[in-house]
Order: C-alpha cells, then structure tokens, then sequence
C-alpha cells in the first residue's frame, strides 16, 4: 500500500483521552467506524486542523500539516468538508452556494461542469436552498466541498441526517464520486451499511484508540477483529458483470474464485459493481446439492473458524485452492460437528441472498 495519509493524534480533551494512529491510502473512501463518542469526529477536526492536540503528527500527501514543529492553520489545508446537514447559505442560491470557496484562478482538477454532472443538480442551480429537498441539499453541499479543490475529503456522518429512501437515492452519487474522482475520503459513521456500500479502507475505533485498520475485505473476514464474529457479520466483495440476461432480470458477476447470479434491474457487461452478503445468508453443504431454487452454490475452502456461543462463523475463500475471495458463513456447532467441518475442508457455500450496490446513475 503506497499510504499517502498518515495520522496520529494524541491528547486530552476534558475527560476524553485520544490516542488515534493510522494511516491509509491515498485513493479511494476510508471509512472511521466506531461507536458514539469514541473519537470519530475529532479525529477528523485534528485533520482539519480545527482541534489541536500538540502531541501530534498529519502527513497528507506528501505534505506535512502536522508535527512537532508545524501547525498548518485550517484555512491553509485543502480539505473539502461535508457535514451530517448540509448547512447551505441560505440567502445564495445555490449556484452561488457552489461557488463559495471555490478558487477564482489557478488550475482546477474539479470542473464546474463536472460537478453539476456527477449530482445532477444542473437544473436547481437557480434555486434557493429553502426549496430543495434533503437530499438535494446534501449533494450540493458535496459539489460546494469538491468545487474548493480538496487534496482531501473530510465526510462526518453525511448520511445520518436523511431517511431511508433519501439515503438510498444519495449512496449510488457516493459510490459514483468514488469511482470517478481521484481524491482521498475519510468518511466519519457508525452504520456499517454504508462501510459496506462504500469503503475501500476501514480503521475501527473504540474509546479514543485505534483497534485495527486495514483493507475493507480483511478486516471483515479477519477472525483477529470483532466484525467476523459479530450479528452483522457480512462481506463486501468487488466484482465485474460478465453477462445480463433481460429476460429473467438476471446479471452474472465474477469475483476472485467464483462467479454470482444476481436479480437486478441492469447491468452492464465490464461494469464494476459491489456484492455485500452477510455471513448469515450463507450455508455449507459437503456435496454439491441437487437441484434447488437457490441461485449461488459455490465451492469453497474452509481456511478458518471463530467459535461463537453456540454458532461458528467460517471463513471461507472461493474456490477450492484456498485463494479466492473471502465469504462468511455461519452456521450452528451442532451442524458444524455433524458435518464434521474443519478448517482445511472444501465446501459448497449455498448464498441465499446477495446485496448488489445500485449502478452509478446515468
Ligand atoms: N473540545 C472538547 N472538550 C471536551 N471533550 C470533548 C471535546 N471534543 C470532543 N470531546 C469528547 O470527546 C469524545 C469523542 O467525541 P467525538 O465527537 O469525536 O465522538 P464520535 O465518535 O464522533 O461520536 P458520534 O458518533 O456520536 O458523533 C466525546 O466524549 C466528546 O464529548
């Protein structure tokens, strides 16, 4: 990994006791997750520049906004910042809101155009905040943040202020700035939800430290961290569409090891999309079953087991050597003995369901 953000943060604040230390790629959207109060959010105002904490260290890109001997003020760091409201001006419309901070001269990676086209917000720019919708407001504030020219992208829960369907109708826009623009993300939540829809990178945080950090993929199936073992337990894996069949609304998908037949509405061959399956929907099988109505049966190593309670989670590679991509499953001691699995074991993973992140939209 070339890490081209690299943090730590220590210090008190009143009782709260921040020992913060990771770094992360350069590209792509890593997410902080971690309960209330653990520390998410003055993680991301140290690297803002917004807190100071004077034992300290924040390297971005190759430059130096923090260390023993530099403080680099806010206003000199060129971090773009969204919050959880999207906190327009209320009195500019929002084509002024866009253009507030956005350099008048110098070179500009991000276009104005560009902008307009990827939140499709061309036809509100007349517009005064007051009348648009939540979601509306939420993807100009993200068009104002890029229009600044952020080397970084500073996200603190911009989703958890809108409904269900609102966030449902912004996660394909995150997912689309994703793929489109090179610029790093360091993305605040506690819903791993949306980790799984769009983190590439994940640093997990309790009490103020940090409790791994790492590629998204490993630390999910990690039996070392406590997300393999836990209720929500899933994986996200990235996969390319090979064929979709209009017919029966189905698209085939290859991943590392294997390949997944999945209901959507399109899909487009070469398309990259997301695949998000919880290690509850998966089941193991020692012989390939007869014929079912189950759409993905596919053969896979046990590489390792987390006892838990009454249930083990296995993590599975897809595959039979041992080397593709990583699957949970969980299933009960009972089945596990009585099937006599072990780690070593090859298997059928039987997946009953398969989230498919939507398509960036046109
Ligand atoms: N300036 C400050 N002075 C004193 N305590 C502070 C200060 N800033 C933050 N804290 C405390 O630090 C802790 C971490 O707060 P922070 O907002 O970073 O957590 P968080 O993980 O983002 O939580 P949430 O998910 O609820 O937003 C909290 O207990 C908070 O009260």
């Amino acid at each position: 990994m070339t890490s081209t953000i690299s943090v730590a943060f220590r210090g008190r604040l009143g009782r709260f006791d921040l020992d913060a230390a990771f770094d992360a790629p350069s590209r792509g959207v890593t997410a902080l997750f971690g309960p209330s109060g653990c520390g998410k959010t003055t993680v991301l105002r140290c690297v803002a520049g917004l807190q100071f904490l004077p034992e300290s260290r924040c390297l971005v890109n190759g430059g130096t906004w923090q260390d023993d001997s530099v403080f680099l003020r806010p206003h000199l760091r060129p971090v773009g910042y969204v919050f959880q409201e999207a906190s327009l001006f209320p009195h500019m419309t929002v084509r002024k809101n866009l253009l507030y901070g956005a350099p008048k001269d110098g070179p500009k990676e991000i276009a104005f155009d560009e902008v307009i086209e990827l939140f499709k917000i061309g036809h509100l720019l007349d517009r005064a905040p007051r009348n648009l919708s939540g979601g509306e407001r939420q993807r100009v504030a993200l068009g104002r943040a890029l229009l600044t020219q952020p080397k970084l992208l500073l996200m603190d829960e911009p989703l958890s202020a809108l409904d269900r369907q609102t966030k449902e109708e912004i996660l394909p826009f995150l997912e689309r700035l994703h793929e489109s623009l090179s610029i790093p993300v360091l993305y605040v939540t506690h819903d791993m939800s949306e980790v799984e829809r769009l983190a590439d990178h994940l640093v997990l945080m309790k009490a103020g430290r940090v409790v791994a950090s790492g590629p998204l993929g490993e630390l999910q199936s990690d039996p070392d961290f406590p997300l393999a073992a836990s209720r929500e337990a899933a994986v996200s894996i990235e996969a390319i569409v090979d064929s979709y069949d209009a017919s029966y609304g189905l698209a085939a998908l290859s991943v590392a090891g294997g390949c997944f037949v999945v209901p959507t509405a399109s899909a487009k061959p070469g398309e990259r999309r997301r695949l998000t399956i919880s290690a509850g929907d998966v089941s193991l099988a020692r012989h390939a079953p007869g014929e079912s109505t189950i759409l993905n049966v596919l053969p896979a190593r046990i590489v390792s087991v987390i006892p838990h309670e009454h249930q083990m989670v296995a993590v599975l590679a897809l595959g039979t050597d041992g080397t593709g991509a990583r699957l949970l499953a969980r299933v009960t001691r009972r089945s596990w003995e009585h099937l006599g699995l072990a780690e070593g074991v090859v298997v059928h993973a039987q997946v009953k369901g398969v989230a498919l992140a939507a398509p960036a939209p046109d």
